[in-house]
């Protein structure tokens, strides 16, 4: 008889990014990293997973195409997933750790887009194995570690840190919450979609030849990063904005410094990325050099944007947006802008004056903006 696990798991920003294992195999980070995790309302991955004696063979499909299941990283969370149930006794019919599996995962947003896809898909497989098996509240991330690095974030709720850990075995290398998401209720997040195809490099390629040929990134990894998530670990319990959204930006910069100082280099920001960053300094400037951080943007290894704003600042950021990138004739309102419904009345109560001072792009520039805040870890849908 057939028994079968249905759970969600959300995406996470890095705010410190990842970029570069000290091993391999086990995916262990040469720095600490700290994220946002995203709200599964408008960004999640779903994922089932079957296990029965009857089933011959085992499968994924993502986004409803079958992928290798021999793929290593996820046989490695499969075994790991399976050794913990053993040990933890609590698996209520032991016999299905040796039944076959058919996971059906799906995104609901772009896939390998430099979105965290990886991250919440290894999160979503682990926490949905660990459920199948009665082990959901065991401590999971040092397994989702082993799946993509970022995945070990996405099992906790608001903001986490990856800790890097100093063992050979990687045992210590596991992510904490550092503030649960009501601790600041009116962070929001715009995500600005340029972009929802594949990327050139992948991330694990991509860090693999920063490692080997950036000096900056050792750099960074030594001296920056270490006063970075003090700071931002300060930021968070204080809810400082300016100081968490300023290093966000030079944090997203450095990274991608880091992937120009990388040789051959890898280019995941376009000419629409750049657009994005001179729009938010000049929203940063409105109020006078120097004058607090209104809006900060990350980028991972994509072009797409994300913004982090606090709620009083939405609707004028919002009207900026619009205004510098609007939309063609074809597009309509609901494919352009998705998620939290936006407050018309106050973007259209934005002075007319100050979005005449941005200058406008060719209309089509962004895909789709996504609209939400910060959420919860991982739960059982089904
Ligand atoms: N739901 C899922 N279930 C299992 N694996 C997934 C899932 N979603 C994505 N993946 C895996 O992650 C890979 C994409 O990872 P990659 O790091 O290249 O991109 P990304 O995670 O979208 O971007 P980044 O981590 O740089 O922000 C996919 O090719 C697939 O192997
Ligand atoms: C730019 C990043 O998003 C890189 C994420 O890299 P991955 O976690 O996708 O890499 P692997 O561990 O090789 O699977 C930064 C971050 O999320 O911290």
């Amino acid at each position: 008889m057939s028994t079968s696990v249905t759970c969600i798991a959300p995406v996470n920003i890095a705010i410190i990014k990842y970029w570069g294992k000290r091993d391999d195999d086990l995916i262990l980070p040469i720095n600490d990293s700290i994220s946002v995790t995203l709200s599964t309302d408008h960004l999640r991955t779903k994922t089932t997973i079957t296990a029965g004696p009857e089933i011959v063979k085992s499968v994924l499909r993502l986004n409803g195409v079958e992928e290798s299941f021999d793929n290593p990283r996820i046989q490695r969370c499969l075994q790991e997933v399976r050794k913990k149930a053993k040990a933890s006794g609590k698996c209520p019919n032991p016999a299905m750790l040796e039944w076959n599996i058919h996971v059906e995962s799906e995104n609901n947003f772009p896939t390998a887009a430099g979105l965290a896809s990886s991250a919440a898909g290894y999160a979503c497989f682990v926490y949905t194995l660990a459920t199948l098996y009665g082990i959901e509240s065991e401590e999971l991330s040092g397994i989702a570690r082993m799946g993509s690095g970022s995945a070990c974030r996405s099992l906790h709720s608001g903001y986490v840190q990856w800790v890097r850990g100093e063992l050979a075995d990687g045992s210590d290398s596991l992510a904490v919450q550092l503030a649960p998401a009501s601790a600041w209720p009116d962070m929001h997040v715009l995500i600005l979609v340029v972009s929802d195809r594949k990327k050139a490099t992948a991330s694990t390629q991509g860090m693999a030849t920063s490692v080997k040929t950036s000096d900056l990134l050792k750099h960074r990894a030594s001296v920056c990063v270490p006063q970075r998530v003090e700071l931002v670990q300060k930021a968070i319990a204080e809810r400082d904005f300016d100081t968490f959204g300023r290093i966000a930006m030079k944090d997203s910069n450095q990274f991608h410094a880091i992937c120009l100082d990388t040789f051959p280099p890898c280019f995941y920001m376009n000419d629409v990325s750049r657009s994005i960053i001179r729009m938010v300094d000049q929203i940063n400037k409105l109020a006078g050099d120097g004058a607090p951080v209104k809006v900060a943007y990350s980028f991972d290894a994509g072009p797409n944007a994300c913004l982090f704003l606090l709620e009083k600042d939405v609707a004028e950021v919002l009207a900026i947006v619009r205004h510098v990138y609007p939309c063609g004739n074809e597009c309509t309102t609901e494919e352009y802008y998705k998620g939290i419904p936006n407050d018309e009345s106050a973007i259209e109560a934005v002075p007319q004056t100050l979005l005449e001072s941005f200058t406008v792009e060719e209309p089509n520039m962004l895909r789709y903006i996504i609209h939400t805040k910060v959420g919860d870890g991982p739960k059982r849908v089904d």
